[in-house]
């Protein structure tokens, strides 16, 4: 089993990667879980049926009795009816101040039930047990969050998990395009951190190009260039922005189409290929470089060509909610060179500029 510790000034917790990682909830994990009046296991519809026994069963094996709440399956479990649902569903069945939550399921799954985490009785403790590739980012770092129709995570909160135990074999189920997705915040982590990784995945566009063996040390490495951000600033007045590398424009696509029509993965994936070639002007990165990384990612399978119609108008409107917009100025993440990042204020103009020559970028390389 892999797994480190994420230190923040208020707390610390373990993530944990490996097969036998649920065996933990039979030892480090016993005491916070016996000692809760209650467990609820928030559930991912297509992950509990695919592998929810796996849990149920170590929970048992822990003789720690829980009940299960099953949700909608991804990104439609991210509404505030659903988060109310899910309040509903803890008073009805007597859940108090000292009960604890399991979210498992993907990225959604784990930012609804930490929310809902954060919200229960002013705030109760909570465990992340994640089934998808992309969680490895979602799963850690605490930001927990429901969508509105106005944008992307609009309401949320900064809520540490207690724990993460990562379960590497649920992956099996996945389809390709969410192991594609997950793949992109990896290729973030990368990107952000480091110019040789960087590089390296940028070689192979087969997905999954990891074995299962190397991918818990491969996700590991990216929790880590999270961990360490989040140990510096949790709360985002600095460089964790760094993580939100591609999101600006990401989070506008996913909103645009309807959240869940184009993934997170997909939409960050094309976020970052327009803040490549923005940095070609602020910071220092290369219109060769912006181009090899866009056909990278068509040939990766990324619906890169998905805005090509796309006016930026509305993409503009939801840019402008953007939570790192700073006294009326969008704010974006942008690279001096890979592993590099810095943030700069970009006029609206500018981004309209910047958004016609990406459109023509794509035309011209997929
Ligand atoms: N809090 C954070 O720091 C953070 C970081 C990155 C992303 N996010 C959020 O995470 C979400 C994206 O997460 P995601 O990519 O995991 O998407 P997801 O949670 O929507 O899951 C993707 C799909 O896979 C299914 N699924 C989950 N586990 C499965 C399994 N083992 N086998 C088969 N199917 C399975 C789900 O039902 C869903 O249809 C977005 O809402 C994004 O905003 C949050
Ligand atoms: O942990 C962070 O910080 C991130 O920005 C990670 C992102 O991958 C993630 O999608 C996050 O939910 C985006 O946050 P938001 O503040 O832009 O809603
Ligand atoms: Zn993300």
């Amino acid at each position: 089993m892999e797994q480190l510790t994420v230190k923040t000034k208020s707390t610390s917790y373990g993530v944990h990667i490996g097969e036998k990682v649920y065996d933990l909830f039979a030892t480090e994990y016993k005491d916070l879980l016996d000692n809760a009046d209650k467990v609820g296991i928030f559930a991912d519809a297509a992950a509990a049926s695919y592998h929810l026994g796996k849990l149920e069963q170590a929970l048992k094996k822990a003789a720690i009795p829980f009940e299960v709440h099953v949700l909608p399956a991804g990104e439609d479990c991210k509404t505030a009816d659903n988060f109310f649902s899910c309040h509903s569903f803890l008073l009805q069945k007597n859940f108090t101040r000292q009960s604890i939550l399991l979210a498992f399921g993907g990225g959604a799954c784990g930012d609804l039930t930490g929310f809902v985490a954060a919200t229960y009785m002013r705030g109760i403790p909570f465990l992340q047990c994640p089934t998808t590739i992309l969680a490895h980012d979602s799963a850690v770092g605490g930001k927990t969050a429901i969508n509105m129709p106005e944008g992307k995570n609009m309401v949320g909160s900064f809520h540490q998990p207690a724990g993460v135990l990562f379960q590497p074999d649920l992956f099996t189920t996945l389809p390709k395009r969410e192991v594609r997705s997950g793949m992109a915040e990896l290729i973030k982590h990368a990107i952000i951190s480091d110019a040789d990784w960087t590089e390296s995945l940028l070689l192979n566009s087969d997905f999954p190009y990891f074995s299962a063996e190397e991918l818990p040390a491969e996700l590991l490495r990216g929790i880590r260039v999270k961990a360490d951000i989040v140990a510096q600033d949790e709360f985002e007045h600095g460089n964790r922005k760094f993580l939100n590398f591609g999101h600006t424009l990401g989070h506008a696509v996913e909103a645009y189409f309807g959240f869940g029509k184009v993934s997170h993965g997909e939409s960050v994936m094309i976020g970052m290929a327009y803040a490549f070639l923005m940095s070609e002007a602020y910071g220092g990165i290369t219109k060769e470089f912006t181009n090899r990384f866009i056909r990278f990612a068509n040939h990766a399978g990324y619906p890169m060509r998905a805005i090509l119609d796309v006016e930026f108008k509305p993409l503009l409107e939801f840019m402008r909610k953007d939570k790192k917009v700073s006294s009326g100025d969008l704010v974006f993440v942008l690279l001096h060179s890979l592993g590099n990042p810095f943030t700069e204020k970009v006029s609206e103009i500018q981004c309209e500029q910047s958004y016609h020559d990406f459109v023509s970028r794509i035309k011209e390389e997929v």
